[in-house]
């Protein structure tokens, strides 16, 4: 069996969660409050800048050139494709790109893209992509689970997320990702698989933390000047 359909099975629960998060089921039916949307926007973008430089400490630890081209597009997807929906939607809402940008970074965004940054800088490239994987994936998991549903590709405001993220190039990220990370894992020990496991098992918990995030408008506890 695949290193990744091993690992799928281990977090197929928490996964299966995102769906009947209420941030979800909202985009899903149409009935996600605006303000929550926007609060995902602005803390995703900022996010997104520090997943663009994962992908670029993945091109520069990379083994071969062929992986490091795949990095390397990655980050271009990110900082282009990806980004642009950001700023797209930034724009019907009124949000200059400066404001997107200068983002306070909220408490989970900032644990969960320290988590990722942190183990990508200690280890060898095996480390970069299993911190990586889970965010490709598990968005085209939803992406994919949510398109299902008739008509959701029509809504005037999340029916463009949907199409971006059931879209074939996104797809070709996941799978790309996925092909990433077999690759390393094949001949690493048991123990080893087990450590990569175990960020791949964090970094889903961390996903349900980011919807938990834009959910409940989070930002940090005493607000000060
Ligand atoms: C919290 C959070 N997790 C995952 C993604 C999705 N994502 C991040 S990078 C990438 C691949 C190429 O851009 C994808 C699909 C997101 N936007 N926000």
């Amino acid at each position: 069996m695949k290193f990744t359909d091993s690992v799928f099975k281990r977090v197929e629960p928490i996964w299966e969660s995102y769906m009947k998060h209420p941030f979800i089921q909202g985009l899903g039916d149409g009935t996600l409050d605006e303000e929550k949307f926007k609060h995902w926007l602005k803390q995703d973008y900022v996010y997104l800048i520090e997943y663009a430089r994962l992908f670029s400490i993945g091109a520069a630890k990379s083994t071969d050139l062929k992986m490091m081209t795949t990095y390397a597009d990655l980050a271009n997807g990110t900082l282009h494709t990806e980004m642009d929906l950001h700023r797209s939607y930034a724009k019907q809402f009124n949000i200059s790109e400066e404001e997107l940008e200068q983002t306070e970074p909220a408490q989970t965004t900032v644990a969960y893209t320290s988590y990722m940054l942190n183990l990508a800088q200690q280890g060898g490239i095996e480390n970069v992509i299993a911190a990586i994987l889970t965010c490709t994936w598990s968005y085209s998991y939803i992406g994919l689970k949510l398109a299902e549903i008739e008509g959701v590709k029509d809504h005037p405001l999340y029916g463009e997320w949907v199409n971006m993220y059931a879209s074939e190039e996104f797809s070709t990220f996941k799978e790309d990702c996925i092909q990433l990370m077999d690759t390393v894992a094949e001949g690493k020990t048991e123990e080893e698989l087990n450590r990569l496991e175990d960020i791949i098992v964090k970094t889903s918990y961390y996903e349900y933390m980011f919807w938990e995030m834009a959910e409940n408008l989070e930002t940090w506890p005493v607000p000060v000047k």
